[in-house]
């Protein structure tokens, strides 16, 4: 793939000092420049601490015993699953402005990028607001925008849409989908909604029991249902749909391989009906 990785991580295991078992054993994975890669996995998976230490909070911040190494070539950015564990300003503009002020940022910059990251994440005049009197869509994308002030090349979301309902998840996505369009920014999310990850990853990594399962391109990774059923990970009706279908016989397996939205199972579908019709 592209040029030098972001990040890489070699042969990690991570033991929590108060944990029962291991959280994380034999991780090898590297991102590379403009990868959003999205981090499924059943309920105490590890997917928390593998974003952790790909942040390198662990092993620095916890207590436990680590072996392996993370080498990261970039700045980074990371939010958490609840984001009002983050907030420390009074309004938008404290909250923005808290980490650059301790960087030592001129009042004039600051200005200048609380400006460029609110037009970013589309909260302009929301400046003077309490952060905690914010919808739950607006809450989590003020947290990106904390966390992109700093211009990192690499943004973490820990389930950034577990806590929203359908719309303010839709908008945490369509908020990070204009970050990979526009700034071609690298992107880790882990979450369980699949059907947003499948529109949006270009990479998926499946996590269980403290291992990598899978780490695919998006359209192979979904193609493994088997596995991701028995790992009780949700597969996106549009595939389980067109499975049906192929199963059927209404349409052949597509040679692009499984659709991962609605509009590109619309367009297999058509094209079989062309075929069928002679039309093609
Ligand atoms: N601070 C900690 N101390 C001890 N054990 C921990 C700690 N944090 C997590 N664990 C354990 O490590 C394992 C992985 O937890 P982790 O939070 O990474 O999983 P997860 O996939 O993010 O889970 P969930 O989807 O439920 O949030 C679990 O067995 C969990 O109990």
């Amino acid at each position: 793939m592209k040029t030098e990785p972001l990040l890489r991580v070699s042969g990690v295991y991570w033991h929590y000092e108060e944990g029962a078992q291991p959280a994380l054993a034999d991780i090898h994975l590297a991102l590379y420049p403009g990868e959003v890669v999205g981090v499924v996995g059943p309920a105490a998976a590890g997917k928390t601490t593998l974003l952790l230490t790909m942040s390198g909070l662990i092993p620095s911040n916890y207590g436990g015993h680590f072996v392996g190494s993370v080498e990261s070539n970039s700045e980074q950015g990371i939010v958490f699953q609840d984001p009002e564990t983050q907030f420390i300003g009074l309004t938008v503009e404290e909250e923005l402005a808290f980490s650059l002020e301790n960087a030592g940022w001129s009042d004039e910059r600051i200005e200048q990028r609380m400006v460029e990251v609110l037009d970013l994440i589309g909260l302009n005049g929301f400046t003077d607001r309490s952060p905690l009197e914010l919808s739950g869509g607006e809450k989590q994308r003020v947290a990106i925008a904390s966390a992109l002030s700093h211009s990192p090349e690499l943004l973490i979301l820990d389930e950034p849409t577990s806590e929203l309902d359908p719309v303010g998840a839709r908008e945490v996505f369509s908020l990070l989908s204009r970050l990979k369009q526009e700034k071609d920014m690298t992107i880790v999310v882990s979450s369980h909604a699949t059907e947003e990850l499948a529109a949006f990853c270009d990479r998926m990594i499946l996590i269980a029991e403290g291992k990598i399962i899978l780490d695919l391109p998006t359209r192979q990774f979904f193609a493994q249902v088997d596995v991701l059923d028995e790992h009780g990970i949700l597969v996106p009706d549009v595939i389980r749909f067109y499975h049906m279908l192929c199963q059927e016989g209404v349409m052949s397996a597509s040679s692009a391989g499984v659709p991962l939205t609605v509009e590109e199972l619309a367009l297999l579908y058509k094209e079989a009906r062309l075929v069928r019709e002679g039309s093609l």
